[in-house]
């Protein structure tokens, strides 16, 4: 991988660094190339996968180990290739009904299929502007940055970088398609909440806990470009806490509660891997579940706001530890679902590589925070890792 004189990333749209944030013209994408983050499919994958997934990344040997027992738990299989193989089915049957025809390829970050192995059959097939879709809707390293540099090293490793053009849909945190099952899912559990728990006072004795995967805290604030002002959590928690607003004010909204009600909620974290002495972003949620012990709290409901599917990160950290949690506090409790496929969210996403395709203009883009729509194209810096220091990425401009 190289940057061109004027710089520009090779394998990019080409947009100078100080470029426009949203391409407004169409382009005419061959593929939407689905990139996903990849899980073993039986034991003997585990440990390859791990080391895949934490290469260079000082995880400690203990941390490692656990995970791989969480693996290990349900016969080492991930179900999270599975969901993309549906997502990529249901992304198919929404294309064919609109009668588009973009063909998806299906490539993951740490597992096979390898994003490598698409790029190679996107060449093979004659296909030379892929628009990604990465599984991941918020702004910081991993969940952003990260894809764009495997798409950069995947182009480079197959020697098609300057043949194959990898652009890539916004960070959707705000999309509607994306919020909406996370709206219904609060709703519902509201609702159920309010029949199994005689008087329950949705005002003060409902918690609802939106859950998101915690990240370094120098990932966090280098999370979006710097020119937005963020606090030291940056875009990441920025987003998050948007969207939450969001979900609670139309989950609400359709339980008709008076204006003076509303329902407490809170931001929390899961799933820190790093050592002790590294600030990761907090309050951890059984830390946050514990805390609410001795309040009045009877009811918690666990959303996943920070996942697209049930993969292990919310069937083992949600299901099995945040759940009995709640249990040993005695709480009731309940975790609401994942986009997964869910009809809104599919359609949402090919929204999303719509608006590309036809360069539908900034202000005509569906977005329910303030603080989208999200860049088409990557700032410079946006989700830098100051860790593992500065690696090309495509769609994006540099550095
Ligand atoms: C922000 C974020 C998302 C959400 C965005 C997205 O969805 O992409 C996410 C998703 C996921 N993370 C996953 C698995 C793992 N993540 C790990 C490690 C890490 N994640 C991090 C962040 C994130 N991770 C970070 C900062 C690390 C430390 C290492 C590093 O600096 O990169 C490790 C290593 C062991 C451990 O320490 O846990 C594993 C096994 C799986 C697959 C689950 C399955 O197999 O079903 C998924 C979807
Ligand atoms: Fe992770």
């Amino acid at each position: 991988m190289s940057i061109t004189n004027n710089g520009m990333v090779l394998g990019a749209t080409p947009v100078a660094a100080d470029g426009p944030e949203w391409v407004a013209e169409p382009t005419a994408y061959d593929a939407i190339l689905l990139a996903g983050f990849g899980g073993p499919e039986g034991q003997e994958d585990v440990i390859p996968f791990l080391r895949n997934v934490t290469r260079g990344r000082g995880i400690p040997e203990e941390r490692l180990e656990e995970v791989a027992h969480h693996y290990r738990h349900f016969g080492g299989v991930s179900p999270i290739n599975e969901h993309n193989r549906e997502l990529k089915a249901a992304l198919e049957a929404e294309l064919a009904r609109r009668e588009i025809d973009l063909p998806v390829l299906w490539g993951n970050r740490n597992w096979e299929p390898y994003i490598p192995d698409a790029i190679r059959e996107a060449n093979e097939r004659g296909f030379t502007k892929l628009i990604a879709i990465a599984t991941s809707a918020y702004s910081s390293y991993s969940s952003c940055r990260q894809y764009r540099e495997d798409f950069a090293m995947g182009l480079e490793s197959t020697g098609l970088e300057g043949t194959v053009q990898i652009d890539k849909v916004r960070q959707f945190f705000d999309h509607p398609g994306f919020v909406q099952p996370f709206i219904d899912g609060v709703r519902d559990a509201l609702v159920k909440a309010r029949a199994e728990i005689d008087g329950l006072d949705l005002g003060s004795e409902v918690q609802v806990l939106f859950s998101t995967h915690s990240i370094p805290s120098t990932d966090a604030a280098k999370s979006g470009p710097e020119s937005r002002g963020f606090d030291a959590d940056g875009a990441y928690a920025a987003q998050h806490r948007a969207v939450a607003e969001v979900v609670m004010a139309a989950a609400e909204a359709a339980l008709e509660l008076d204006s003076e009600t509303s329902v407490p909620w809170q931001l929390v974290f899961q799933s820190r891997s790093g050592p002790p002495s590294m600030p990761w972003l907090e309050p951890d949620i059984n830390d946050a579940i514990h805390a609410l012990a001795g309040g009045p709290t009877k009811a918690v409901v666990i959303v996943p706001l920070g996942f697209v599917s049930d993969h292990m990160e919310v069937m083992w950290d949600l299901d099995n530890e945040a759940l009995e949690s709640c249990e040993d506090e005695g709480f009731w409790a309940v975790r609401t679902p994942t986009p997964g496929i869910d009809p809104n969210y599919v359609t949402g996403l090919v929204d999303l590589v719509l608006e590309r395709r036809d360069g539908v203009p900034v202000g005509d883009r569906p977005h329910v925070t303030d603080l989208g729509p999200w860049y088409d194209v990557c700032r410079p810096g946006c989700c830098e890792n100051v860790r593992l220091g500065f690696k090309p990425a495509a769609a994006g401009v540099a550095p």
